[in-house]
């Protein structure tokens, strides 16, 4: 087989949740997060470069960046103790820490890099195993990975197969140097779910960022049985709905409703309980849907139409919180199929 010279790899942005489906629901979006590599004579060093959103913080030494070490600690598992000579250039739309699964999609990132650098040849399905120990809710690394809108879960996982502190996790890294583990397989498991392509996700973007890790631990251990079934009855009716067509607004925004994560986080995001209980498919034409985009703080609207006046009433509720403001931005965005790729050139 002959090396290919340049490949480029493409990972999607994700939402995870949606609502009630916390750690279990996630979608891909039509905003990428790239990384054009080029193989380099035997004995060059790793040549790195980045654009876009987080261009000013994110280190580009591949034992610090999150899509290298991730990278590295994939080829560790084959024995491969170093990242094959390349030059990397990565181009990223997706905002960091604001709900959007940056880290999930630089995870994924990282295993393509990994598999196409050392010819490794996995299967998507080796490569959930490998994102689930880096990145322990499954959310947004599988519609990542896979594309369109997708439910997932992961096996329970036993506390020696967590502990090792040689797995890159996308959340604070441990330090120490342990036997890297390699994933035992079928730790992941997810189904494609329909979507209706009529609805659109609008994301909302305040000017702030939520660690996904801090939005993580606001959340309590136990919850009340009543919350648990509010949830599940809700994720059930919603998964359904959202493929159907014509769209059910009424009944997708009152299936969006969540007891499990949204309530204990709204300290987090000035606005968020104001626009939950105000923006509806009655109040603002268009409107199907309204969440917390993943751990927040992107307020996600899923709509048919008037997307600009959607977005505008959100921002507006950031607007006038306390304090000055929160300033914010917006994308309007579809739903993709397809999900990571590495293409050869
Ligand atoms: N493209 C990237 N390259 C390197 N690191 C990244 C990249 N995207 C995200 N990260 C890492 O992930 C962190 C954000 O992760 P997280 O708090 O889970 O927020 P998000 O909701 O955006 O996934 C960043 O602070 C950074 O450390
Ligand atoms: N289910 C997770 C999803 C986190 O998504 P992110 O895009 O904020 O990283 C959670 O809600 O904690």
């Amino acid at each position: 087989m002959t090396t290919q010279t340049k490949f480029k790899i493409t990972v999607p942005a994700t939402s995870a949740n949606i609502g009630p489906g916390f750690d279990v629901l996630g979608m891909a979006f039509s905003l990428y997060l790239t990384l054009d590599c080029e193989r380099l004579p035997a004995g060059s060093a790793l040549q790195m470069s980045y654009e876009g959103e987080g261009a000013k913080d994110v280190p580009l030494i591949a034992e610090k960046n999150l899509i290298t070490k991730t990278a590295l600690y994939v080829l560790s598992t084959y024995g491969i103790t170093s990242l094959p000579p390349l030059k990397i250039h990565v181009t990223n739309p997706i905002p960091l820490g604001r709900g959007l699964g940056s880290s999930g999609s630089a995870v994924v990132a990282g295993i393509l890099l990994a598999n196409a650098a050392g010819e490794l040849n996995m299967s998507k399905d080796r490569m959930l195993d490998y994102c689930l120990m880096v990145e322990r809710h499954p959310d947004n690394v599988a519609p990542a990975l896979f594309g369109g809108f997708v439910a997932s879960f992961l096996r329970e996982l036993e506390p020696e197969e967590l502990e090792p502190s040689s797995i890159p996790r996308s959340e604070p890294t441990r330090n120490g140097a342990a036997q890297p583990p390699t994933p035992t397989v079928d730790i992941g498991h997810y189904i494609q779910l329909g979507w209706n392509q009529d609805i659109k996700a609008v994301a909302i973007i305040p000017d702030f960022e939520v660690a996904t890790e801090d939005a993580r631990a606001v959340l309590p251990d136990m919850y009340e049985r009543a919350d648990v079934i509010y949830n599940l009855q809700r994720i059930a009716v919603l998964t359904t709905a959202l493929s159907r067509s014509p769209v059910n607004a009424d009944l997708i925004h009152k299936a969006m409703s969540d007891k499990v994560h949204q309530p204990y986080r709204k300290h987090l995001i000035p606005g968020m309980s104001e626009m939950l209980e105000q923006i509806t498919p009655k109040t603002v034409p268009g409107v199907v849907g309204i969440c917390l985009s993943g751990a927040g703080p992107t307020i996600l609207v899923l709509a048919t139409e008037n997307f600009d006046q959607i977005a505008a009433s959100v921002q507006e509720i950031f607007a006038r919180q306390p304090n000055g403001g929160i300033k914010s931005m917006y994308k309007v965005l579809d739903v993709v199929n397809d999900g990571a790729q590495t293409v050869y050139h």
